[in-house]
């Protein structure tokens, strides 16, 4: 009776509570309605306090929390009919839920900010929403509260699906973005999930089908809407695009047309960016329908936050890093994030610095590291009172890490929207912030750059006294740690690249970089060769050195990125590799790319967004230019097998910006000088992997000499009797310019060694391949013979003798085995195979099956040997003959030649 009673009160009081919610919402449909503000209309009024004024309105109190006096703003309402409601100041006077507003009272938010007061009763409304305003100045809640509420009211409920969805460029600011919905969204009843690239797949797809909210990366997303059974977003209520341009400067313009298709054309979308660019536009075009444009600092004196201060310094590309380093020494107690241009930098300035201990702690972030690093490092900085942040342009946008003291930009920035962005990780809400960028003194049009964008900068000088150098320190760091060189090696190769990417030839002149001031800041021994800075100096290939670079940044990963994307994408990341994954696979991309789309994201920290976008338009040039360049390679075949090249590892988004060690031969490297005519002909020749001298010259390329050559090379070429180096001798002084130091004479006799087995592998090619011709017409021959005597119905003993008897003569042992291994291949267990009618096995197979046999068939093989087979036997036993004698004698001839010296 009791619980009866109890159920009755229960039902009676969730009753009462339906009936309260259903009247709440009644009550708030109708005053969305009354109180929607006309289309086209805006608070905004002249005065700005984060700096602007409104895009075609007002705001007037300069107060980035919201106003601080209802007259000015309301006045400003413009446009506003007749009658309509004021505009709200405080959440509280929104028509928003109860839900909504005690969740946000709770987190501490009750006064609008003017992004929040001009886009949320026009998102209120129903309506598409194009939002433009600072960094820092809350666009997250001017969408998320829209969105809580369009659910709310739509009594959107756990078996409904998904009915918003949000998409952000970057893991780390969908990240942000789902604490803020989980914040403000606590008291509803709505599900909300995170899918972002680099998590566990299967995990999200088992419980996507139940959210109600998600918030995901572009690539993560639509890798969902392709593969997760069950997940639909056909019922879809509401768009959120964040960051939008960032969207697209990463190549996701054709990912998020593929998700914006699939989507209900009755959705609402909102697009929210800090920048607004043209592609941005065409982007509002395609996904907005008659959007509420509302850009609330569009007219204010500066396009950042009134309390962030702008400053620059002129430096040294060789002196950067002891500016940084003395930067951070007298900065020990504040909160940095300094920005680099690549993840390779971004690695060796952390490892380096953090080897040096500085006095503050060092944390980086970038696009190659695991997901849950990233992470990691996102959680622990924001919580840091002091630390340091070096990161890439992953950390660029969007991200809140509280109180951040100083912005430095180690390199500068590709333009002005990334600076921008940049900067604006200080000076947020209401607080202040310095930012500090250091410009090369052949970047200092980007000065002008960001003055016409409404930045404007005060040059500071650097005072000597308080600088720090600590490129000593490096280099005996880097003389103690091989990995730490071999990442210089890298951070400087992927700086030159990153800068020869820029879009902006007139701020960025890569032909202007100083490399050997470069490696020593960065404590290297010497300065690495850049291959594609080569092509780039020479200014003829351009096109060719733009191709080799981008292509290092592509490769998705880069990505790094790739990469990572890089990276990626890339690559770099990469995974990515991309940095880093290449964004670029779009639509049409398969399961795997797609994935590798949301690393891209991530990866193409390594090339900056708008260059990526800019790349991509040359892509096909740049995708032919390798294209050729690959089949150049290709051709060259094992010819460029001794070069060393940096980082060949799959992983690395370096693999194609080839800094190389080479032989210090001019006619081997470049196929030039004196040896350069026979060299195409040598090339043939070594395609033929057993031709003579083939091992040899092989091994010269690769640096590597036989031993007794070396020997020769080093006892006889370093000194004369009187201690004295030794000059070339006669018949090669032609070759050589005199006076040569001891080094060089050694690289000039070995020069001339190569250049003599050139010549001599030259002029024993024809024989050779007459040779090789005549054994495979040997073969035939007794191919023939063999099928002859089974058309005659032959002794079947003496047919499978014979084949035997071939198997057990390449399976004899000692120097004929090796020689079969070497030289046969694959070619020779063919033969086996189809002498004894079967598929060729593996030579160990051949060789058990054959030896019981070995008795027998050897006694008939020795007395029955067949014409032809005799013949097969001594042309290979000649041409084995020849090719080990040939080598022996290429040796002593370079060796008859030192010792004439
Ligand atoms: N109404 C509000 N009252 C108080 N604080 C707010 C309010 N709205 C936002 N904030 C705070 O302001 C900071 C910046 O907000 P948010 O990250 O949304 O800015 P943003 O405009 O998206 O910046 P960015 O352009 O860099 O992405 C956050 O710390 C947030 O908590």
């Amino acid at each position: 009776m009791a619980s009866a009673k109890g159920k009755d009160g229960g039902q009676k009081r969730k009753g009462g509570r339906l009936a309260q919610e259903l009247e709440e919402i009644a009550e708030l449909e109708r005053r969305v309605v009354d109180e929607a503000p006309p289309l086209g209309a805006t608070p905004l009024a002249a005065r700005d306090g984060m700096g602007g004024g409104g895009g075609g309105g007002s705001v007037g109190d300069g107060d980035d929390g919201g106003g601080n006096d209802d007259a000015r703003g309301d006045a400003a309402a413009g446009g506003a009919r007749a009658g309509a409601p004021r505009w709200a100041r405080r959440f509280g006077e929104l028509p928003i839920s109860r839900r909504t507003l005690d969740a946000l009272a709770h987190a501490g938010f009750t006064r609008l900010t003017d992004i929040q007061r001009a886009a949320i009763p026009h998102a209120l409304a129903g309506r598409d929403v194009l939002g433009a305003a600072k960094t820092g100045s809350g666009k997250t809640l001017a969408f998320l509260v829209p969105l809580l509420e369009k659910l709310w009211r739509l009594r959107w409920g756990r078996l409904d699906g998904c009915g918003a969805l949000v998409i952000s460029p970057t893991r780390e600011l969908a990240l942000q973005i789902f604490d803020v919905l989980r914040a403000a969204g606590c008291r509803h009843d709505l599900s909300a999930g995170m899918i972002i690239g680099g998590k566990d797949y299967a995990a999200e797809a088992s419980r996507i089908v139940l959210m109600n909210i998600l918030v995901g990366t572009p690539g993560r997303v639509l890798q969902h809407m392709d593969q997760t059974v069950g997940f639909e977003l056909t019922r879809l209520q509401l768009l959120v695009l964040d960051e939008a341009d960032r969207l697209l400067d990463l190549g996701f313009d054709r990912t998020l047309s593929a998700i914006v298709r699939a989507l209900p054309a009755s959705r609402q979308t909102l697009l929210f960016s800090a920048t607004q660019t043209r592609s941005v536009r065409d982007l509002a075009a395609l996904s907005l329908d008659r959007p509420q444009y509302v850009a609330v600092h569009e007219r204010a004196a500066s396009a950042t936050p009134d309390r962030l201060s702008h400053h620059f310094m002129v430096v040294q590309l060789g002196a950067k890093l002891d500016t940084l380093w003395s930067f951070l020494k007298a900065h020990l107690h504040a909160k940095t994030i300094v920005f680099a241009s690549s993840c390779k930098q971004v690695r060796f300035l952390h490892e380096a610095f953090s080897a040096l201990r500085p006095g503050v702690p060092l944390m980086a972030l970038h696009g190659r590291q695991k997901q849950m690093k990233r992470l990691g490092t996102f959680a622990q900085f924001g919580g840091a009172k002091r630390a340091v942040l070096f990161a890439t342009d992953i950390a660029a946008r969007g991200l809140d890490f509280p109180a951040v003291d100083w912005v430095v930009q180690l390199d500068a920035p590709e333009d002005a929207p990334t600076y921008i962005h940049r900067t604006g990780r200080t000076a947020r809400f209401r607080a202040s912030g310095k930012a500090l960028l250091l410009l090369l003194p052949s970047e200092l049009a980007l000065v002008e750059r960001l003055r016409a964008a409404r930045v404007e900068l005060r040059r500071l000088v650097q005072n000597p006294a308080k600088l720090s150098a600590v490129g000593a320190k490096l280099q005996t760091l880097l003389a103690e740690r091989p990995e730490l060189r071999q990442l210089a090696h890298k951070a400087l190769v992927s700086y030159t690249r990153s800068v020869m990417l820029q879009a902006d030839k007139e701020v960025f002149d890569v032909r202007a970089l100083p490399i050997d001031a470069l490696a020593a800041s960065l404590g290297l021994p010497g300065v690495p060769r850049v291959r594609f800075l080569r092509a780039s100096k020479r200014g003829t290939n351009w096109g060719a050195a733009a191709a080799a670079a981008a292509a290092g940044a592509d490769g998705g990963g880069d990505g790094d990125g790739g990469g990572d994307g890089n990276p990626s994408r890339g690559g770099d990341g990469g995974s990515g590799s991309t940095d880093e994954g290449d964004a670029n696979t779009g639509v049409g991309a398969n399961v795997g790319d797609v994935s590798d789309v949301s690393d891209g994201s991530d990866g193409s920290d390594g090339l900056g967004g708008g260059r990526a976008r800019k790349f991509r338009s040359r892509n096909k040039l740049l995708r032919l230019l390798d294209q050729q360049r690959e089949a150049k390679a290709a051709k060259r075949g094992d010819a460029r097998g001794g070069e060393t090249v940096e980082g060949r590892d799959g992983a690395d988004d370096d693999e194609l910006l080839v800094v190389k060690r080479v032989l210090p031969h001019a006619g081997i490297d470049e196929g030039g000088g004196e040896g350069a005519g026979a060299a195409a002909g040598i090339d043939e020749v070594l395609r033929e992997r057993d031709a003579p001298g083939a091992r040899l010259l092989r091994g010269l390329r690769k640096g590597k000499l036989p031993l007794k050559l070396a020997a020769a090379l080093s006892t006889k070429l370093a000194f004369d009797e009187d201690g004295n180096p030794l000059a070339p001798p006669d018949h090669l002084q032609a070759d050589c310019d005199a006076p040569q130091p001891p080094g060089a004479a050694v690289a000039g006799a070995r020069d001339a060694v190569v250049s003599a087995l050139r010549r001599r592998l030259a002029a024993s090619a024809p024989a050779d391949r007459a040779a090789e011709r005549e054994r495979v017409r040997e073969k035939h021959r007794l191919e023939r013979a063999k099928a002859k005597a089974r058309e005659g119905g032959g002794d079947d003993a003496d047919d499978t003798g014979g084949a035997q008897l071939l198997v057990r003569e390449r399976d004899g042992g000692g120097d004929d085995d090796e020689e079969i291994g070497e030289a046969g291949g694959g070619a020779d267990g063919a033969d086996a195979g189809s002498d004894d009618g079967e598929p060729a096995r593996p030579a160990r197979a051949r060789k058990r099956r054959s030896a019981p046999a070995d008795d027998t068939v050897a006694a008939g093989a020795t007395e029955e040997p067949g014409r032809a087979t005799k013949r097969a036997k001594a042309a290979a036993g000649g041409a084995r003959a020849r090719r080990e004698p040939s080598i022996a004698d290429l040796e002593a001839e370079a060796l008859r030649m030192l010792s004439a010296r």
